[in-house]
C-alpha cells in the first residue's frame, strides 16, 4: 500500500509540470468571457457548443460546428467561480445561473469529474445576486439551498438578512439590477473594437471608392517581374495593403514549425520593461534569419516588395505569433509611442513599417481590426498585411491604432516582421509635412 502510494506521488511529480494549473483554469476561463463578450455571445449556447449571437429577440449563428462539444454543469461553475472571486458578479451571474441549471437537471446523478454540487453553485448565485443588489434573487437561492442542506447555519442566516432586507425596503424585490459589465480602463475605443471583431472582418466597398483597387505588383523589381504578387489595396490613410499569397503553404508551414520549439507566452512593452499582460494572449518566438534559409528568401521577397532595406538592425527578426481560442490582441500601435521604450535598443529609430504574415487560416474570429479608420481584415491564409505607422515625418501614426481580435474557433498564426526608420532614408524620403 505504503509502496502504492510513493509510486503513485513520483509518477504524479513526473507529470505535474505537463498538467494544467489554476493559472491554466483561470485563463480558459477569462477567454470564454472575453468570447462572450466581445461577440455577444449567450451562456447557454456557449455551454452546448453553439457559437449564438442574441440581438434582442434575434438569434444569429456566428460559426456553426460540425460537433457540438457541450461544458457540465461544474465546468460551467468552474468558469463562474473564476468571475466571482474576481468580484466580476456580471460574468459570474450567467455561468452560474447554468451550472444551476444543469445541476438541477442532474441532480442524484454522481459524476466523478465534479468538484462542486448543485448545493455550490446554489450558494455562489445567491451570493453573486445579492451583491450585484438582486436580493429577492438571492433569497429564493438560498431557500432552495436549504431544501438540499436545512442544517447550513450560515444559509439560514442570510436568508434571515435577505428576508430582513427585504422587509424594509420591499421595493428592492422588484428592481431588476442592471449590473455594468466591468470596466477595462486601457480601452476606450470598445465598441469600435468589438463591432469591427463581430463583422468576423469587412472589407470596404471597393466600386465605391476607385482608389481601393486590386493589381499585380512587380515593385518595378526584377525579382517580381516573373512571378508579380496580387496586392489589393485596402485603405488609403493610414495605407493598408494586402498581398495575396505572399507565402506557399509549404513555407507558412515550415515557418510555423521553425517557431514551435521556441513559443513562449508573448509580452508587451511597458515602459523599459516587456511583460505578459491580459490584453496580449499569445505565443510567440523570434526567429533569426540563421535559423533556415527560407527566412533569407523571404526577407529578399519583403524587400523587393515593400522597396525597403529589411537588413538587421533596419528591421527585427521575423516574430512568429500563435493565437489559440481566446487568444487576442486588444488595440494597439506597433510604434513606439514613448522615448523610453525598449524598441529604440536596435538604435534604429521606430518601427516605421509592420509586415504581417498570416500563416494559417482560422474557422471563426481573428480579424485585424483597425479601430479608428473602422476596418476589419478576415484572416487571409499566406497573404501578408502591410501598412505605414509613422507619417513621413518620422512622427506616429496615430490612425493605425489596431488589434487582433479574439479567435472564436481555430488556431491562428501570424508573421511579423518589424522595418525600422533608419536604413529606409532614400526609399522612403521623409517629409516636413506633417499630414503625409
Ligand atoms: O494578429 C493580428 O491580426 C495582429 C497582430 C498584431 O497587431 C501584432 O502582433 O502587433
Ligand atoms: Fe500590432
Amino acid at each position: 500500500m505504503q509502496d502504492n502510494k510513493v509510486a503513485l506521488k513520483d509518477g504524479y511529480e513526473n507529470v505535474e509540470q505537463d498538467l494544467p494549473a489554476f493559472e491554466d483554469l483561470e485563463g480558459a476561463a477569462r477567454a470564454l468571457m472575453r468570447l462572450q463578450d466581445v461577440y455577444m455571445l449567450n451562456v447557454k449556447g456557449l455551454a452546448r457548443g453553439v457559437f449564438q449571437r442574441v440581438t434582442g429577440s434575434a438569434v444569429t449563428d456566428l460559426y456553426n460546428p460540425r460537433r457540438l462539444f457541450s461544458l457540465t454543469a461544474d465546468d460551467c461553475f468552474q468558469v463562474g467561480k473564476v468571475a466571482y472571486d474576481m468580484g466580476d458578479y456580471y460574468h459570474a451571474i450567467p455561468w452560474l445561473e447554468e451550472s444551476v441549471s444543469l445541476f438541477r437537471g442532474s441532480y442524484g446523478e454522481w459524476n466523478t469529474e465534479d468538484e462542486a454540487s448543485l448545493e455550490d453553485a446554489l450558494d455562489h448565485l445567491a451570493f453573486a445576486y445579492f451583491q450585484a443588489g438582486n436580493v429577492s434573487c438571492a433569497l429564493s437561492l438560498s431557500r432552495e439551498f436549504l431544501l438540499y442542506s436545512p442544517d447550513n447555519k450560515r444559509m439560514a442566516r442570510n436568508v434571515l438578512k435577505y428576508e430582513k432586507l427585504l422587509a424594509e425596503s420591499p421595493n428592492q424585490a422588484v428592481v431588476e439590477a442592471v449590473i455594468q459589465r466591468p470596466n477595462v480602463p486601457h480601452l476606450q475605443t470598445r465598441d469600435t473594437y468589438e463591432g469591427l471583431c463581430q463583422t468576423l472582418g469587412s472589407q470596404p466597398t471597393h466600386y465605391q471608392t476607385p482608389s481601393l483597387h486590386c493589381s499585380y505588383e512587380t515593385s518595378s523589381n526584377p525579382y517580381l517581374l516573373l512571378q508579380p504578387v496580387r496586392k489589393e489595396v485596402i485603405h488609403l490613410e493610414p495605407y493598408v495593403v494586402l498581398y495575396h499569397d505572399f507565402v506557399s503553404d509549404l513555407e507558412a508551414q515550415k515557418i510555423r514549425g521553425l517557431a514551435e520549439p521556441w513559443l513562449q507566452r508573448s509580452v508587451v512593452a511597458s515602459g523599459e520593461k516587456q511583460l505578459p499582460v491580459e490584453y496580449r494572449i499569445s505565443k510567440s518566438a523570434w526567429l533569426k534569419d540563421t535559423a533556415d534559409p527560407m527566412l533569407v528568401t523571404l526577407d529578399h521577397r519583403i524587400a523587393a516588395l515593400t522597396g525597403l532595406d529589411v537588413q538587421p538592425p533596419y528591421a527585427e527578426y521575423l516574430q512568429v505569433v500563435n493565437y489559440g481560442i481566446g487568444g487576442h490582441y486588444e488595440p494597439h500601435f506597433d510604434h513606439a509611442t514613448s522615448p523610453s521604450s525598449p524598441l529604440y535598443r536596435m538604435k534604429s529609430g521606430n518601427r516605421v513599417a509592420t509586415f504581417m504574415i498570416y500563416l494559417s487560416s482560422v474557422e471563426a474570429g481573428g480579424a485585424t481590426a483597425f479601430i479608428y479608420a473602422n476596418f476589419s481584415v478576415p484572416v487571409v491564409k499566406n497573404a501578408a498585411l502591410f501598412w505605414w505607422n509613422l507619417h513621413r515625418s518620422g512622427e506616429g501614426d496615430s490612425d493605425t491604432l489596431h488589434a487582433a481580435c479574439p479567435v472564436l474557433v481555430g488556431d491562428k498564426w501570424v508573421a511579423n516582421k518589424w522595418i525600422h526608420e533608419y536604413g529606409q532614408e532614400f526609399r522612403r524620403p521623409c517629409s516636413s509635412s506633417p499630414g503625409d
